[in-house]
């Protein structure tokens, strides 16, 4: 479902006197349906620009990166657009929204884009905002200003409420309670059995062993300085 095939990623330092930085060369991995795969490595080797290439943020420099039916690399911003509404989630460290969007609607909006009905779309809303624990009295404001853990668990809904059959999940159980982390781990076990393909990136050793059937290490993909 997911597929890297000889990456490779240079950065241009254009505030640097143009620079050029190679960060990965040879950098290979798939995700079959059904599987989770965790990316290690130290920091600074290139899980997150790996990541945002499969995502389709950061142009690659050498390689293929497909994604269903898609190949990525390569790809015009439209095919993009259309991948990730139907096809490629994403749930980032970090929420972030349009200002004065209530959080029912941050959470509905996938499913709004992919044609679904409204009130199906704020069902759907609710049901996973109730399941990340969102208190209902707050879905009606935006969560600009909700705590690190709730904005968190925010994204977490918006992530889980369409079944992507492929996922990127970058640190999905940080800053979150033990609780809610266990739901989190069950959202994504749920996910791997009705079939989704899923990378992440786990700082949290124990979350990792729990969910991921394997490790894909970025270090060997990672070019010297
Ligand atoms: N936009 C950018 N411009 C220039 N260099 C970059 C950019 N993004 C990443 N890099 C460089 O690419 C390398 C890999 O960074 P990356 O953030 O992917 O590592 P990581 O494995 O995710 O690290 P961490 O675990 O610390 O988040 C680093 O040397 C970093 O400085």
């Amino acid at each position: 479902m997911i597929a890297v095939q000889d990456v490779e990623k240079r950065f241009t330092l254009h505030t640097q006197g143009g620079a050029v930085l190679q960060v990965m060369a040879g950098a290979s991995l798939s995700v079959a349906p059904g599987e989770c795969v965790a990316l290690i490595g130290a920091s600074g080797a290139g899980k997150s620009t790996l990541m945002r290439m499969i995502w389709g943020n950061y142009r690659t420099d050498g390689g293929t990166i497909r994604v269903g039916s898609v190949a990525v690399s390569g790809a015009e911003p439209r095919e993009i657009i259309a991948l990730r509404r139907a096809t490629l989630g994403y749930v980032s460290q970090f929420l972030r929204v349009v200002p004065r969007v209530p959080t029912l609607e941050v959470v509905a909006e996938p499913l709004l884009a992919l044609g679904i009905d409204e009130a199906e779309a704020r069902e759907r809303a609710a049901e996973i905002l109730t399941r990340v624990n969102i208190p209902e009295r707050l879905w009606s404001l935006s969560p600009t200003t909700f705590s690190g853990g709730e904005q968190q668990r925010v994204n977490i809904a918006r992530g889980f409420v369409h079944h992507w059959p492929a996922l990127l999940l970058d640190e999905p159980t940080a800053s979150l309670d033990g609780g809610n982390r266990a739901v989190v781990l069950s959202l994504i076990a749920e996910a791997k059995a009705r079939g989704a393909a899923i990378l992440g990136i786990f700082h949290d050793e124990a979350a990792r062993a729990q969910v991921c059937d394997r490790e894909v290490d970025v270090t060997s993909f990672a070019v010297a300085p």
